[in-house]
């Protein structure tokens, strides 16, 4: 070891410009010839370089990482300084893959990147240009097989090569490449003609055929790099990277060995700009081999540690590591930082980011590895690096990511005699192991009576099969009870750092698992808390990865919406969801998206929000024709929302038949349409059993008394524990304004006419006439009380002749013409209530005490509260154990398009509340 000495007083700029990265040399002379040297801004030194002391009076400061000169000189490696420390600033790392080798065009681009790094010293590793590398295991392949078309197949390799070449290059370089190109190509003629004749290939024969793809792409570039003028070298990693197989299709660097060889190349060729062969390396006995999988961005990562990389660029062809596979949630975000561990997590579950094992070499020596996008060069990318930057202390930023893992199989062990059986889980997994199967994940509770484990689904019958073996006396004896295993299972894990210090991260999972009505099947969470991985069936996956991720990374609720009948009450509410969607997104962090409309005879379907302003205009023009089951689908199958609600807005019974089914898919309902809930008794217990009993939700303020508040305040009085006796009031917008307004001015067939215009009536405003939309709402509210009513329990008194009743006259439009014929018979009535001091009422009753329900036409005192009414008014007197004096009155419009659209737009707001938005 030859040691220089460095005599003072050379001046410390001078020493920079020979030996020392410019940048980061803070030296500064003191009286007494010293300087300092601040290591810690500088990742190329570290650790790795000796100073020696033998001459002098560097001295390096373990904790400070301070070179101190304590006397007038200092002594250094006079090898480590020239020649693996060579002048200049520190080192970049770039590794481009096969895509961004693709083509001569690309591989100019990633010239162009490359020269644009002003960095003073580049170190790129390349792939070999895409496809080549399955061109050349093609290669060896047919001639163990004896095909001698490899011949050709080598030519075609030749070609492709030859061809870029030829654009990329010209002149003496294009004559040196390619004579190159030459020469390889007749060495692998002969290799692989001796890899023919003998039948077989050994991995290093094969490794060595390999390997030329990254050597010529290698080449090529540096020749690129070379014709701007640049300094550039190209390095076949082989002299270099060293690396002993550790277990199947794995290797591991020898770093020392590397390192050595690395500095003996530096000293070789000082070039600023190396461009590396990434994926190929030599064992100790230069052999040729490879890194194996995701191998060049393993060759990076080492190289960028041998030579403590200021950074590790890793280009690619996306714009960074996203918060979940955008494939499959398409508002996946970019994310700015990773860390290490964060990745490799990640990685783990088969986010397309790095293999964990390139995290490794460049964890070690905390050199930040950034993943770019190489056709996007504005992207700033993804910075792996130590601590999260962008560590803000938000709730939801402990969560980075989501990754999913999908056909597997949970087995399931379980008995009384495991608990408390020390090896129980040792021979369980040794069974698994000797199967040769790959446990996922492993889940036992404290209570020790039973154990699960994840394995690919391929694997679980010969796992299911060995345990049945191992435990055949346990399970005959009964120690334990199963051995069960459940197919169609997904892994779903979120992955974050701060998890690990962060209270209530695990709830928010759960919650917007359950408020999707996902069933959990089991749950892992390592002490490092760095991951939750829950198991779920597998047809719910995505669907559990877009509840999970839209809870922490979009706005905090997002409700896809399906509205069914556009008439009336279905387009006014559409309109009023146009008008609020901004200030809802903006003010309480609700997203509504419409994502289908359809009427009885078209629909529109979008999968990610219908254009509002223009509703009317696309169900005419774009729309397709209505089929219900088809609309239905559309909204289960939407990939970008996980909540969803299907808006009823019609008066159909088949289309209310349908809630129980959209229910169990886990999908919201909300309706103003009063058939379901006064439909059959025991559809309806059906329904609200099933409401109940699951998180998914079923809203239908607007069936009584439009936007008033009627079923909320009923609800609310149940559940404090009041009791209800009596429910009476007027129900009906229609009857309680033709009463108001049939005063001896106008016929009771114009003021029919007049409601119905208003928008008051039913589609068929008969159904309001013959009493039968009040016992509707009277069911309704008997039976939300408790009383198991159905609708032809209840009498009532029909405002239809019968000569225009449904079964005499066909349609409403016929109704409304003949019903004039009556108005005699009206104004008769009318005058002889008017005579004795009393209006007319058409008025429902709930008698809880005796369980009864009842509609009819009172007469009632002027002065009576019911006969104080305007408009459409509805009022509903509840009288209660509370409210036993004084009933409880709410009144006002209950009937009109407004206040019902706004009554429907109310309960989709109390969905989203029970997402999880603002309230
Ligand atoms: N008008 C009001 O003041 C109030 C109405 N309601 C309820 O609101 C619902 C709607 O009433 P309106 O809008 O006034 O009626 P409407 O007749 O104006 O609208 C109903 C719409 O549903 C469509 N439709 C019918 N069957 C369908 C099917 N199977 N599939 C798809 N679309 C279908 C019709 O084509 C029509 O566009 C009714 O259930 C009514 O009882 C509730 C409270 C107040
Ligand atoms: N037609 C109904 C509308 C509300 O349910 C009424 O008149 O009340
Ligand atoms: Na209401």
């Amino acid at each position: 070891m030859r040691g220089l000495a460095v005599a003072s007083p050379l001046p410390p700029a001078a020493a920079a410009a020979r030996r020392w990265p410019r940048a980061s040399f803070s030296g500064r002379e003191t009286s007494t010839q010293c300087w300092k040297y601040d290591l810690s801004q500088d990742r190329s030194l570290g650790g790795s370089l000796r100073i020696g002391q033998s001459q002098g009076s560097l001295l390096r400061h373990h904790s400070t990482n301070l070179l101190r000169p304590a006397a007038a000189a200092i002594s250094v490696e006079q090898d480590d300084i020239n020649t693996y420390l060579p002048k200049g600033d520190m080192w970049s790392v770039h590794k481009f893959g096969g895509t961004c080798m693709g083509t001569p065009q690309r591989i100019q681009s990633v010239a162009d990147i490359v020269l644009g790094d002003s960095s003073e010293r580049k170190l790129v590793i390349v792939s070999a240009m895409s496809k080549v590398t399955d061109m050349m295991y093609n290669l060896v392949h047919k001639a163990q097989s004896r095909d001698d078309s490899y011949m050709i197949a080598l030519e075609e390799v030749f070609e492709k090569h030859m061809a870029a070449a030829k654009d990329l290059l010209d002149g003496e370089d294009l004559a040196s490449f390619l004579s190159q190109l030459h020469s390889d190509v007749s060495s692998l003629r002969a290799m692989l003609s001796a890899i023919y004749i003998a039948g077989h290939a050994t991995e290093s024969f094969s490794d060595f055929v390999v390997g030329h793809g990254e050597l010529w792409s290698a080449q090529m570039l540096s020749y690129a790099i070379k014709k701007s003028g640049a300094p550039c070298s190209w390095m076949d990693t082989r002299e270099v990277l060293v690396v002993k197989p550790s277990g199947p299709n794995q290797v591991d660097p020898d770093y020392l060995e590397s390192e050595n060889r690395l500095q003996k190349w530096f000293s070789r060729q000082p070039a600023e700009i190396i461009v590396a062969t990434g994926f190929i390396a030599s064992t100790a006995e230069n052999i040729p081999t490879t890194l194996k999988r995701d191998g060049s961005d393993f060759s990076a990562a080492i190289i960028g540690s041998l030579v403590r990389a200021r950074q590790v660029t890793i280009w690619t062809d996306v714009d960074g590591v996203f918060s979940a596979d955008p494939r499959k949630v398409s508002e996946a975000v970019i994310l700015s930082t990773l860390s290490y561990q964060e990745a490799w997590e990640m990685s783990y579950f088969g986010a397309n980011v790095l293999h964990p094992r390139t995290i490794i070499p460049v964890m070690k020596d905390n050199i930040p590895i950034v993943i770019r996008n190489m056709f996007n060069i504005s992207a700033p990318g993804t910075m792996i690096c130590r601590q999260p930057a962008n560590d803000n202390g938000d709730l939801d930023a402990c969560v980075k990511s989501f990754a999913t893992i999908d056909n597997l199989a949970l087995v399931n062990v379980e008995g009384t005699g495991m608990a408390g059986v020390p090896g129980t889980s040792s021979a369980i997994f040794s069974v698994v192991k000797d199967v040769g199967a790959n446990v996922i994940m492993i889940s036992q509770a404290s209570s020790e009576h039973s154990i699960c484990f994840a394995v690919p689904e391929k694997e679980v019958a010969a796992v299911s099969a060995a345990l049945h073996v191992r435990f055949r006396e346990a399970l005959a004896v009964g120690r334990l009870s199963k051995v069960e295993v459940i197919n169609g299972c997904s892994i779903l894990a979120a992955v974050g750092l701060r998890m690990a210090s962060t209270p209530g991260v695990s709830a928010i999972l759960f919650d917007a698992l359950a408020k999707a009505n996902i069933n959990v099947r089991a749950i892992a969470q390592g002490c490092s808390e760095y991951n939750i991985t829950v198991v779920l069936k597998q047809e719910d996956c995505v669907r559990a990865l877009r509840a999970a991720h839209s809870r922490f990374f979009l706005s905090k609720t997002t409700l896809a919406v399906g509205i069914i009948g556009p008439g009336l009450i279905g387009g006014t509410l559409l309109n009023q969801l146009k008008d609020q969607a901004a200030v809802l997104k903006e003010n309480m962090n609700i997203d509504l998206r419409v994502i289908g409309i359809t009427g009885s005879s078209t629909m529109l379907l979008s999968d990610t929000g219908i254009d509002l302003t223009q509703w009317k205009e696309l169900l005419r023009k774009e729309a397709e024709p209505a089929d219900l089951a088809n609309f239905v689908r559309h909204m289960s199958d939407n990939h970008v929302f996980p909540n969803k609600v299907l808006v009823d807005c019609t008066a159909d019974t088949s289309v209310a038949s349908h809630y129980y089914d959209w229910l169990k898919k886990g999908i919201h309902v909300i309706t103003p349409n009063k058939k379901a809930n006064s439909g059959p008794l025991d559809q309806y217990l059906k329904l609200r059993t099933l409401q109940r009993a699951s998180y998914t939700h079923y809203f239908y303020e607007a069936t009584v008394g439009a936007g008033l508040p009627i079923i909320s305040t009923l609800r609310g009085l149940l559940e404090t524990g009041d009791k209800i006796l009596h429910i009476e009031g007027i129900f009906s917008g229609t009857l309680s304004y033709i009463f108001n307004n049939f005063e001896g001015t106008r016929t009771f067939s114009d003021v029919v006419a007049e409601a119905k215009e208003a928008g008051y009536t039913e589609p068929d405003p008969r159904d309001d006439l013959s009493g039968t939309d009040v016992a509707r709402k009277v069911i309704i509210l008997a039976r939300e009380s408790g009383l198991t009513l159905e609708l032809s329990d209840i009498p009532v008194k029909s405002l239809v002749p019968e000569a225009l009743a449904v079964r005499s006259c066909s349609s409403a439009d016929e109704f409304m013409q003949k019903l004039p014929s009556f108005d005699e018979d009206w104004a008769k009535q009318r005058s002889e209530a008017e005579a004795a001091g009393e209006v007319l009422r058409y008025v429902g009753v709930v008698d809880a005490v005796n369980q009864k329900g009842q509609v009819e036409l009172r007469r009632y005192k002027r002065d009576h509260p019911f006969a104080q009414l305007s408009g459409s008014d509805n009022i509903i007197a509840f009288t209660t154990s509370r409210y036993k004096e004084q009933p409880l009155i709410v009144r006002g419009p209950g009937a009109g398009a407004e206040v019902t659209a706004g009554g429907v737009f109310c309960d989709i707001l109390r969905l989203a509340s029970s997402l999880g938005a603002p309230s």
